[in-house]
């Protein structure tokens, strides 16, 4: 159990650390190129350094010097078959990019992870690689699987989930069989993997969601930096307009537009929010300034959900301090992440006293009347739920917290970086 006091605002620069989503890509790229890549600034959590683990196995030389990642690989047709069971421990994106990477390998892998891992679906993506004639077995479509040799083919793949991850998987597969493979997604999900494989040397036919991949490309060795990571960065951003007297700018923070629709929507709701572009480009960067302001609520559906999905419980939280509710739908995808994210938010906003309303695909939170006098809120090993929680109980200063362990997944040293700009 933990417990916090209570802080009156934030103020001050800050930094966060660097991407999750493109450091994975950078060390599987990597791993994909003949040579030497140098990827600069990576994110050295729990999450990544399952991945770098994985490919450690598969006989890829990885080395750390002075916070960069110097990766030396002889290509991933000269992969060498683990001998063990590789564990992908917390991390979807490690599971299911990593199975679009080995299905084409013709080795045996066997994958699994830890207990909240081994309970999010596989299925997604033994699915479309089984139609690729990839030979994948598993636990009901749950870790841990097996991938076992195959020849895959070509073929047109029709998004049947809104996820970056599935998409990656087909992709990275594609790259390594002859036949052209295309993917198509109604949703724009996030397009790391499309953008950084540019800087490896592969450009992809890229059309109103129709993705293709027309032949086995070799990946070129490179330099790579990774920028902060902009879901890192959301927790200021909230905790920002979750405490008045605030006046916070985040540095260097990565500004993909598939991730930054958290921006957009604040904007609609009356933040006060500017972005200082400092890097154009494919995966461009910037700084972000946001000063305390009150916020008008309204419903969040659509399109953007899959831009905002791993923000969308941060919003719920400051759904408490809007002048009107917060409604999110369309998010059905938040019931398979870490913990069952639906249910872990509503559990801890009404632990705080909230009136929140839980539908299949979403919630819709009442802005706060009374605050309960004491509680205890639940992290469910989630790290994006101990970070709300965190903020909430430094907020309300009256709640304990079960655990924050969870926190080394993608934010190792939050407390630290949230002490440097705080107001007590
Ligand atoms: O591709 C990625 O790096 C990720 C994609 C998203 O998952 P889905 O693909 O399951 O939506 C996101 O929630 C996750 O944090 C990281
Ligand atoms: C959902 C997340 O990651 P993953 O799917 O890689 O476990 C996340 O970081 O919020």
């Amino acid at each position: 159990m933990i417990s916090f006091e209570k802080i009156r605002g934030l103020n001050g620069e800050i930094t966060v650390p660097s991407d999750k989503s493109m450091t994975h890509r950078a060390f599987i790229f990597g791993a994909m190129a003949k040579g030497k890549t140098v990827v600069k600034s990576p994110l050295l959590s729990r999450d990544t350094i399952a991945t770098k683990d994985a490919l450690v196995a598969c006989g890829v030389d990885y080395e750390l010097k002075d916070g960069d990642m110097i990766i030396n690989s002889k290509g991933y047709d000269s992969f060498l078959e683990p001998d063990n069971v590789i564990n992908c421990e917390n991390s979807g994106t490690t599971a299911r990019l990593l199975t679009g990477l080995f299905a084409p390998q013709s080795k045996y892998f066997f994958m699994t992870g830890d207990n909240s891992l081994r309970k999010r679906p596989m299925k997604r993506v033994i699915d479309p690689l089984s139609n690729l004639g990839a030979v994948i077995h598993s636990r009901r479509g749950f870790l841990p699987l097996m991938i076992q040799p195959s020849s895959m083919k070509g073929g047109i793949i029709e998004a049947k989930v809104k996820s970056a991850q599935v998409k990656s998987a087909v992709i990275l597969a594609g790259l390594q069989i002859d036949e052209p493979v295309t993917y198509i997604e109604k949703d724009q999900t996030r397009d790391h993997t499309e953008q950084m494989l540019k800087y490896f040397g592969v450009n992809l036919d890229i059309n109103n969601g129709v993705i293709e991949v027309n032949k086995k490309y070799q990946l070129k060795s490179t330099e790579f930096t990774v920028p902060g990571d902009f879901s890192s960065a959301a927790f200021f951003i909230g905790a920002a307009l979750m405490f008045e007297n605030s006046e916070v700018v985040i540095k260097n923070v990565g500004l993909n537009k598939t991730r930054t629709g958290l921006l957009k929507i604040l904007n609609e709701m009356g933040a006060k929010i500017d972005v200082l572009v400092t890097k154009e480009g494919d995966e461009p960067i910037g700084d972000i300034s946001i000063k305390f302001s009150s916020l008008n609520g309204g419903v969040i559906r659509g399109e953007i959900i899959p831009n905002i999905i791993d923000e969308i419980p941060l919003l719920g939280a400051l759904g408490l301090f809007a002048k009107s509710p917060i409604e999110i739908r369309d998010a059905e995808e938040l019931r398979v992440k870490e913990s069952d994210r639906i249910k872990s938010i509503v559990y801890n906003l009404r632990v705080v006293g909230a009136e929140v309303e839980e539908y299949e695909d979403g919630f819709k939170v009442y802005p706060m009347k009374k605050v309960n006098d004491k509680g205890v809120l639940k992290s469910f090993d989630d790290h994006r739920i101990a970070m709300i929680n965190i903020l909430l109980s430094k907020r309300f200063g009256n709640f304990d917290i079960d655990s924050i362990e969870s926190i080394d997944v993608s934010f190792p040293d939050f407390l630290e970086r949230l002490k440097q700009i705080e107001i007590s």
